[in-house]
């Protein structure tokens, strides 16, 4: 989603200067009180009532050494582990990131595994490393929970050319704002989660919890290869978590933090409409042929009206019903519609209010049409019939949606659609890609642990929000583990990630980190 969503009303400009957004040497934190808690000695509270004095220790602490962390995220960004693009040269930069990264995490004193993932097959019969997905552990107490952290370190590919005002791969550093490809998506939140852990370590404190890694490099790619581990290591590495923690989204605002309970699923489709594999003139075959463009554009052209609604027949009836209870979340949340239409360069919408917007958004289905493989889309007249077309489009799933019923809805409507037509040519539909939707349960345990660790670090409750978006791997956590999963997404609503000039502020980093290091006093409290 494009870094649009603006959350207008609390943009208070005095606001940058109270959060301290260049050099966050915290207003909020009292100095004296600081320093005299400096004077104690932490081993003197018992680890399973942190003290206060510990928290503010790591605040100070994280404060002060900030340029240090924005140093390592330079490092990392500075690193091109682009997924998407399958040559060669850049998987090497994968390995060099996941390697990196691996260094750093031993260095933190963790016991470190990078788990070999063999190969990604291309379509091309070309085939190429996958770097390996790291799994590490520090600590291993039993009277402490385990929370496990997924992230991913490789990145949407970028170019300068391509809009960018800086070099994508030199974090740059202006008003705040740490411009990079992979600051927000994901390097950052990763990085701040080893901030808040190194933190601790640093002060010679004892964790809070025992703490477990899941940092993968291929991500963007589709995550080939993570499924397959996390089952292979079900009861293994994962025997011992009990919480899985991923910060992979971002908040719906620019100022107030969020938390995640639920992201769609998608199933994406492919129909292909063949007459033959080559194109035709259209001054020698058209008029005398079904056209198999003619007949997809009808097919894609069935799928959904001009109010959205799309028109499969029976899509809707497993979606999960609208509560009233449910519909006071989306009342709550602080988003400025205008503001946010005016910022997507959006002239209308769909829906007037903000509950509709997010509810179309977040708890209903939608059909996006992607692209036509195979169409004459260059500029130019080129008079051609081309003779097999390939048209995408997706379905956005919610609860309680059932992947398989979708697809044969799908492909019932389309072969429907296709039979009235009388074409001679050939339809093929195919469902390639089976994504879940995931939803949490909002009073588990490590909810409540982020909403205090977000008062206490932000001052404010989080909006408790969902993504259109889909991150598969939490649905897949969420049912081999059988532990919850909540996201506690970091970066701001106008990061602009997978976009050009993708960044993090430099105050989403720096109080991401204390958020996690917040967050871990939180779980060992309510353990
Ligand atoms: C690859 N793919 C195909 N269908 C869905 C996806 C995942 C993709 N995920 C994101 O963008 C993560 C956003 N934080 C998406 O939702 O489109
Ligand atoms: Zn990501
Ligand atoms: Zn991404």
């Amino acid at each position: 989603m494009p870094a649009v969503f603006v959350a207008g009303d609390r943009e208070v400009s005095s606001a940058e200067a109270a959060h301290g957004i260049s050099r966050p040497l915290s207003a909020r934190h009292h100095l004296p009180f600081l320093a005299f808690l400096l004077l104690l000695d932490g081993g003197m509270f018992s680890p399973s009532s942190p003290p206060t004095g510990l928290l503010e220790k790591v605040f100070q602490y994280i404060d002060l050494h900030q340029d240090e962390f924005v140093q390592t995220l330079k490092e990392w960004v500075a690193v091109e582990s682009d997924s998407v693009q399958p040559v060669l040269r850049l998987r090497r930069e994968l390995l060099r990131m996941m390697g990196l990264a691996a260094e750093r995490l031993r260095l933190l004193g963790a016991r470190v595994d990078s788990v070999d993932a063999g190969f990604q097959q291309l379509p091309d019969g070309q085939s190429l490393p996958i770097p390996p997905i790291i799994l590490a552990e520090l600590g291993d107490d039993p009277k402490k929970p385990t929370v496990c952290f997924y992230g991913h370190l490789d990145v949407q590919p970028a170019r300068q050319e391509d809009g960018w005002v800086t070099d994508p791969y030199t974090l740059t550093e202006v008003d705040g704002k740490l411009y990079g490809r992979g600051t927000t998506d994901n390097k950052g939140p990763v990085l701040a989660w080893i901030n808040a852990v190194s933190t601790f370590r640093a002060l010679d404190e004892d964790l809070p919890v025992n703490v477990k890694f899941v940092i993968e490099g291929m991500e963007e790619a589709g995550s080939p290869a993570l499924e397959e581990l996390v089952q292979k290591e079900k009861a293994g590495f994962f025997s011992s978590v009990d919480y899985i923690v991923i910060s992979d989204n971002l908040w719906i605002s620019r100022r107030t933090p969020a938390l995640t309970y639920g992201v769609r699923g998608n199933s994406y489709f492919m129909v292909e409409v063949k007459c033959r594999d080559q194109d035709f003139h259209s001054g020698t075959f058209g008029g005398i042929l079904n056209e198999p463009m003619a007949d997809l554009v009808a097919l894609l052209g069935s799928l959904v009206d001009s109010s959205g609604r799309i028109l499969i027949p029976g899509i809707y009836d497993h979606v999960a019903p609208v509560t009233e209870e449910e519909k006071r979340t989306y009342e709550a949340i602080n988003l400025d519609l205008e503001e946010y239409r005016k910022s997507s360069q959006v002239k209308k919408f769909l829906f007037d209010t903000k509950e509709e917007l997010l509810m179309h958004l977040w708890r209903y289905p939608s059909l996006s049409i992607h692209g036509i493989e195979g169409a004459f889309h260059e500029p130019g007249a080129k008079t051609v019939i081309p003779g097999r077309v390939i048209g995408k489009f997706s379905i956005r799933l919610v609860p309680h949606m059932n992947m398989s019923v979708v697809e044969k809805q799908v492909k019932q409507h389309l072969d429907y659609i296709f039979s009235k037509r009388n074409s001679s040519n050939q339809m093929t539909v195919s469902m390639t890609l089976g994504l879940h939707p995931w939803t949490a349960n909002t009073r588990d345990n490590q909810y409540l642990a982020a909403k205090r660790a977000i008062k206490t670090v932000f001052g404010t409750e989080p909006d408790m929000i969902r993504d259109g978006s889909t991150i598969p791997i939490a649905k897949i956590f969420q049912d081999t583990i059988q532990k919850s999963v909540m996201m506690l997404p970091l970066g701001a609503v106008d990061d602009g990630e997978h976009s050009q000039n993708e960044k993090i502020n430099r105050w989403n980093y720096i109080e991401g980190s204390k958020l996690f290091a917040a967050f871990f006093l939180e779980m060992a409290k309510l353990h």
